[in-house]
Formats: C-alpha cells, sequence, structure tokens
C-alpha cells in the first residue's frame, strides 16, 4: 500500500467504478497520514443516485467508507463571473487579444511517460481509452466528457461546479491550462426584442420557460467543444436583460466540460450529450430566499419585481419544466455545495476521466498516481 503525502488538510477517498473497496486515509498533523479503519456506509445517505448510473453500480457493489473534514468556505460568485472565470477571458475588442489555441501538458505529463507528444487527434494524451474501459467517444477520437447540472433557480448549481474546479486545482492554473471548464446556460438566454425587454424589466416576461433560451446556439456551442474547437459565447447582463453587444467568452477545448443551468435536462438532444448528469437539489425557501438575496445584490433587481416574477413564473416553470428532469440525473445533490461528499465523489469520478490512461502497463493504478501528483486533494487506495 502506497500513501502518498500532500500538502492539503483534506480526507480524501478512493472510489472507482471499477473499484471493489475503499481506503480512507487522514492526515494527523503536518506530515503524517494515517490509515483508518473505513466505516462502511451507504452511498444512498451521503447523495441519491439513479439506479442506472454507473456510480450506483459500483456503490452497490462496494460498500463505500467515506469521511470528510469542514474545508475553508470556496468564494461564490454570480453565474456569469463564474463562467467567465472559468472560461478564461472577455475576447471582445476591449481585451488584450490572447487567444490560447493548445492546452499545456499537465505537470505529470512532463515527467516522461505521457509527454505532450502529438498524437492522431492532435490532443496529445487525449488520445487514450478512458479507465472505465469506455472509449471517449462512439468513433473512437477523443472528445470532451460532457456533464450537466441541473436544479431549481439559486440551488447552487454554479457554487458545486466552482467547488469542482477548485477541488480539482483548475482554478490555480492558466486558463490555456485547465482540462475542465463550466458554462452557464445563463450566457444564453434569447435577445428579446423591444417589447419584451419592457416586460422584462417589469418582471413579467418568463425566463424560466424553455422559449426564453437560445437553444440552437446553446447545441452549436456543445458540438463546437465536442469537436475539439474553441467556442465563443455571449455575456450575458441580467441587469439589462442583455447580451453585452461586444464582449464574449472563449471556451477552449477541454477534457471536461461541466454545463450548468435551470433547463440543460430539459431539451432531449442536448440532455443525450451528457455522460454524466447532476441535480443540485435544494429545498424551495432556501432557493427562494438566495434568490432574493442574490438578485437584489447581483441583479439590479426591486424586491416586489423579484416576489412577483417567482410567485409568476419562476416556481410554476420550475415545476412544469425543471423538476421533472431530475428524473433524467445520474446523481442527485442535496443540500447543494454543502455537501462535500457528494461534491468529492463526483470529483472523483471527473478525476479518473482526466487520466491519460495508456500508461506502460496500461495499469489505471499508475495513471491514478501520475493524477494525484498533479491535483490538490489527497487520494488513496487499492
Ligand atoms: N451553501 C450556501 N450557503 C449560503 N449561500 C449560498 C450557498 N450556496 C449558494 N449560496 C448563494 O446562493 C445564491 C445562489 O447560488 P448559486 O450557486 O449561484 O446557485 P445557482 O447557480 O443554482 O443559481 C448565490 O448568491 C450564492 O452565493
Ligand atoms: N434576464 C433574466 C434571465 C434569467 N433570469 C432568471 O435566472 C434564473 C436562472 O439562473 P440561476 O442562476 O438562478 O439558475 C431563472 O430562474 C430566471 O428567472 C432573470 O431573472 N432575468
Amino acid at each position: 500500500m502506497e500513501i502518498f503525502r500532500k500538502q492539503l488538510s483534506v480526507v480524501a477517498f478512493r472510489f472507482s467504478a471499477s473499484a471493489r473497496r475503499t481506503v480512507v486515509v487522514r492526515r494527523k498533523g503536518p506530515g503524517f497520514l494515517m490509515k483508518v479503519a473505513p466505516p462502511v456506509t451507504t452511498i444512498r445517505s451521503i447523495l441519491s443516485i439513479s439506479s442506472s448510473s454507473p456510480i450506483s453500480a459500483a456503490a452497490e457493489m462496494t460498500g463505500i467508507a467515506l469521511e470528510s473534514e469542514a474545508e475553508m468556505p470556496v468564494a461564490l460568485k454570480s453565474t456569469t463571473a463564474i463562467a467567465a472565470n472559468v472560461n478564461g477571458h472577455s475576447n471582445g475588442p476591449a481585451s488584450n487579444g490572447t487567444h490560447y489555441s493548445r492546452r499545456a501538458p499537465l505537470p505529470h505529463q512532463t515527467n516522461g511517460h505521457h509527454t505532450n507528444s502529438p498524437s492522431v487527434n492532435g490532443y496529445g494524451h487525449h488520445s487514450k481509452v478512458f479507465d472505465n474501459g469506455e472509449s471517449p467517444s462512439s468513433n473512437g477520437k477523443w472528445q470532451p466528457f460532457l456533464i450537466g447540472v441541473a436544479g431549481g433557480t439559486a440551488s447552487g448549481k454554479t457554487s458545486v461546479c466552482s467547488k469542482i474546479m477548485n477541488k480539482l486545482g483548475q482554478n490555480d492554473l492558466e486558463h490555456h491550462e485547465r482540462r475542465v471548464v463550466t458554462i452557464s446556460a445563463d450566457s444564453f438566454y434569447r435577445v428579446l426584442d423591444d417589447a419584451e425587454r419592457t416586460r422584462a424589466h417589469a418582471g413579467e416576461f418568463n425566463f424560466d420557460h424553455p422559449d426564453a433560451l437560445d437553444y440552437e446556439l446553446i447545441l452549436n456551442t456543445m458540438h463546437t467543444l465536442l469537436a475539439g474547437e474553441k467556442a465563443s459565447i455571449p455575456v450575458y447582463d441580467f441587469v439589462t436583460h442583455s447580451r453585452l453587444p461586444t464582449e464574449y467568452i472563449n471556451v477552449y477545448p477541454a477534457d471536461v466540460v461541466l454545463f450548468e443551468g435551470i433547463l440543460v435536462f430539459y431539451f432531449p438532444e442536448l440532455r443525450n450529450l451528457f455522460k454524466l448528469k447532476l441535480f443540485v437539489d435544494m429545498d424551495a425557501d432556501t432557493r427562494l430566499a438566495r434568490r432574493v438575496t442574490r438578485d437584489l445584490k447581483e441583479r439590479g433587481r426591486e424586491l416586489k419585481s423579484v416576489l412577483n416574477q417567482y410567485t409568476n413564473f419562476v416556481k410554476p416553470a420550475f415545476e412544469e419544466f425543471c423538476l421533472p428532469t431530475k428524473k433524467y440525473a445520474d446523481v442527485i445533490i442535496p443540500r447543494g455545495a454543502e455537501n462535500e461528499v457528494a461534491i468529492n465523489l463526483i470529483v472523483q469520478h471527473i478525476k479518473e476521466h482526466l487520466l491519460p490512461l495508456a500508461s506502460e502497463n496500461g495499469s489505471p493504478r499508475r495513471s491514478m498516481h501520475e493524477l494525484e501528483a498533479a491535483l490538490p486533494v489527497e487520494v488513496n487506495g487499492r
């Protein structure tokens, strides 16, 4: 059993779709790691997982031992800010015009075994088989692993994505080096005509109906990213209910794309692009309270209009269009971003998809070692 020594004081766990057991390792003071006997608990007490999920299947077989410690709270950002932050640059004419077209290797890929040598698809390490044994795409070419994150308004979708990014150490990387990006469906509200905009300012436009979104642009963007190309997406302004006219966000090719929004599971074609579907679950009272606070503070709204909009549109549309899509989720995350255990499980799952697998002996374990050398979360297992 090999123990990995890392700087962060985080309890971590090892969970693999192929693993049959889990070992928990806890840091006890600086430089000392202690193996603790894993209390076996059922994964369903931590998060809900639909029976069709690969995680579920493994968990059913496994009996997962988990422990968690409180972490520093993450900075919670507005959805648009997250999209801009994660994806890099608001590279409109006013920006410095820096464009990145190719990802840099991860630190562990420069140590000999996984150098950045070009492959048939031009993405170097991307031309690998995933560690769950599946091809990364149906035709054998590399494709990003698309993850959908749905949930009601203010349920914590953005915060969950932000935590995932933080735990994967992506926010500390240069934008062009990131292997995971988050996109928000908020970037894709369609352009309104004058009459619609007037209604929007009066809180009388239904932004929670699927027709409020520019679905064509969403699909085009997803297909662009799946083709491994850079996509440019609008920057949305919730104060004016419109796209910023001269700005856009460049989304660079990444291994994992998180796409979050209230209706991302509503459209069948979009839904079917997701390899993993997460639903962030939070009670309606908490969501309303958070939405009021956020909309007054960040979206330039008046209390009366927020409450009217919520009663007339947000709540009914949630029940009609969003809630029924919960059944499509592979993983349901109760309590949103507070649910460290669920988020850690998802992070672990993503890490396994980030791994370049084709190591010399083809062992996923060796790839895990490499990833742990590159990512700031302690993981041990086997
Ligand atoms: N655990 C939490 N505790 C307190 N406030 C939270 C928590 N999670 C999210 N929030 C706040 O609630 C609001 C909505 O969260 P966010 O993650 O943006 O949700 P969504 O993306 O689903 O709309 C934000 O203002 C955020 O700061
Ligand atoms: N101009 C707009 C556009 C959208 N909304 C509301 O945003 C909500 C979705 O964003 P979350 O971050 O809360 O998931 C949705 O419920 C719309 O009502 C808006 O108020 N104004």
